[in-house]
C-alpha cells in the first residue's frame, strides 16, 4: 500500500481528473489487468507485468507502455484512490465503481441494488453528486481562470483568531453560527430564509464566525449566499461549508470571499488532507478538518500543520447525533496530544441548550458550530443568547 500512496503522490489526480470519455476510449485500446501496476516517470513509462514461467513461478518484467495507456493509468489511479482510502478506514467511495451503466442487460427486476452504482449512504450519494458537479464546473471555469479571479477576491480574515478572541472575551466557546436553510436529515429548517439578514443577526448576537452552506442539492445553500454575506459588510470570518473532493473547490471558495473551508476526514484520504491544507495555507484560508470517530481523529493528528479540528456529533452516514462523541474523542491521552499541539477543537452539531454547551466546553472544546437550534428562531441573533444562557453580544443590553 505504501507503493500506492507514493504513486498517487506523483500523479496529481486531484487536479487532473480523467475525462470519462477519453478513459472509455483508451480502455478499449489498452486495458491493463488488475494485477499489473503502472509507474509514471517524467522520462519513461513502464509497466511491471507478472509473467508466469513454465515452472509456475511468477517474475516481474518491465514492459514499455504506449502513449495512449497513460490515460488508462490515470483511471487506474482513480481505482487506487478507493483502495488507499479503504486502507485508511474510509468507506466513502469517490465515484460509482463502474460508472453509469452504458446499457441494461435483462429486465429491471433482475438488477441488484448494490451491485455497482447505488450509493451506500447519504454521504456517499452527496460525494458522487459533488464529483460530477465539480467536473462540470471546472470545465466551465478552469483552474487557470479561477486563479486570475483570486486577484479580485476580498482579503482573507483570521478565522481561528476570531474564535480565540471570542473565547477569551466571553469565557465560553467561540461560536461559528451556521447559515443553513435545510439538510437531508432535518428537511427545511426555515422557510423565510434571507441569508444576509440571518448573518447580520448572528453577528449582532455575538457570533465569532459564520458557516455558510454552499451545497445546493442537499442543503439548499449556494455560493451566491456566501458572496452576498461577504459583500454586505459582515465582519465575522466565513467558513465555506462544502463537500470538498477537488482542490478546484478551494480556489473557488477563496475567489468567492471565504476565509475558511471544511475538509471531511470521512471522505478525504490523508494525502488529500495534506495537499489541500497546503493549498489553503498558500491562499490564506483556515481549514476546519472534520472527524467523527477515533480512527479519523488519530489520522488527522498525524498530519503536520493542522490547527483546527471539528468533531461532528452527527454521523453523516446514518444521521445519528450524540454529543458525547465530542467528549469521547478528546478525553485522556488524545486530549493531551491535542493540547500539546496547540490545536483548537470545535464541537459540531446537535447543540441546543446551555447544558449542551457546558457539556462540550467541559470536554475541552474552545469553539462550537451550531445551525439548527439558532437558525430556527424568529430572531437568530437572540437565539444565541438562548443557546448560551446569556447575552454574549459585544454590546449586551
Ligand atoms: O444544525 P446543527 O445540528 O447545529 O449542525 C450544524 C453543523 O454542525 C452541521 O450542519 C454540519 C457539520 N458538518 C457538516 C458537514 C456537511 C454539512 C453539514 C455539516
Amino acid at each position: 500500500m505504501e507503493a500506492l500512496v507514493s504513486l498517487r503522490a506523483t500523479v496529481p489526480s486531484l487536479t487532473h481528473r480523467p475525462n470519462k470519455l477519453s478513459v472509455r476510449k483508451s480502455i478499449s485500446m489498452d486495458l491493463p489487468t488488475r494485477n499489473s501496476v503502472s509507474f509514471a516517470s517524467s522520462s519513461s513509462s513502464i509497466r511491471a507485468q507478472q509473467i508466469e514461467s513454465k515452472d509456475g513461478s511468477a517474475t516481474v518484467a518491465p514492459v514499455p507502455v504506449p502513449e495512449e495507456a497513460l490515460k488508462v493509468k490515470e483511471w487506474e489511479v482513480g481505482m487506487f484512490h478507493n483502495e488507499v482510502a479503504a486502507s485508511q478506514g474510509i468507506r466513502i467511495r469517490r465515484r460509482p465503481p463502474t460508472g453509469p451503466p452504458l446499457h441494461y442487460v435483462g429486465p429491471f427486476e433482475f438488477r441488484l441494488q448494490n451491485e455497482g452504482n447505488t450509493p451506500r449512504n447519504i454521504l456517499e450519494e452527496i460525494i458522487w453528486h459533488k464529483d460530477t458537479e465539480v467536473a462540470r464546473l471546472r470545465e466551465r471555469r478552469p483552474l487557470l481562470a479561477l486563479k486570475k479571479e483570486l486577484e479580485n477576491a476580498p482579503p482573507p480574515r483570521d478565522f481561528i483568531g476570531a474564535l480565540r478572541e471570542a473565547n477569551l472575551r466571553t469565557g465560553l466557546p467561540g461560536l461559528i453560527a451556521e447559515v443553513k436553510k435545510a439538510s437531508p436529515s432535518r428537511g427545511i429548517l426555515r422557510e423565510d430564509f434571507n441569508p444576509v439578514e440571518i448573518a447580520q443577526s448572528y453577528e449582532q448576537g455575538g457570533a465569532a464566525c459564520l458557516s455558510v452552506l454552499t451545497d445546493e442539492k442537499f442543503f439548499k445553500g449556494s455560493f451566491e449566499n456566501l458572496e452576498l454575506i461577504r459583500n454586505a459588510g459582515v465582519k465575522c470570518p466565513l467558513l465555506c461549508k462544502e463537500f470538498v473532493v477537488d482542490a478546484w473547490q478551494i480556489y473557488n471558495a477563496r475567489a468567492k470571499g471565504a476565509d475558511a473551508i471544511l475538509l471531511i476526514a470521512a471522505v478525504l484520504p490523508d494525502l488529500d488532507i495534506k495537499y489541500m491544507t497546503k493549498i489553503c495555507k498558500m491562499l490564506g484560508l483556515a481549514t476546519l478538518v472534520e472527524v467523527h470517530n477515533e480512527r479519523e481523529i488519530d489520522r488527522v493528528l498525524e498530519i503536520e500543520g493542522i490547527e483546527l479540528i471539528g468533531i461532528n456529533n452527527r454521523n453523516l452516514e446514518t444521521f445519528e447525533v450524540d454529543i458525547s462523541i465530542t467528549k469521547r474523542l478528546i478525553e485522556g491521552e488524545r486530549g493531551q496530544r491535542i493540547r500539546d499541539k496547540g490545536i483548537m477543537v470545535v464541537g459540531e452539531s446537535g447543540l441546543f441548550t446551555p447544558d449542551d454547551i457546558a457539556f462540550v466546553q467541559e470536554a475541552g472544546v474552545r469553539a462550537v458550530l451550531v445551525g439548527e437550534s439558532i437558525v430556527k428562531q424568529s430572531d437568530p441573533g437572540k437565539g444565541i443568547a438562548g443557546l448560551f444562557g446569556k447575552d454574549i453580544s459585544l454590546s449586551p443590553n
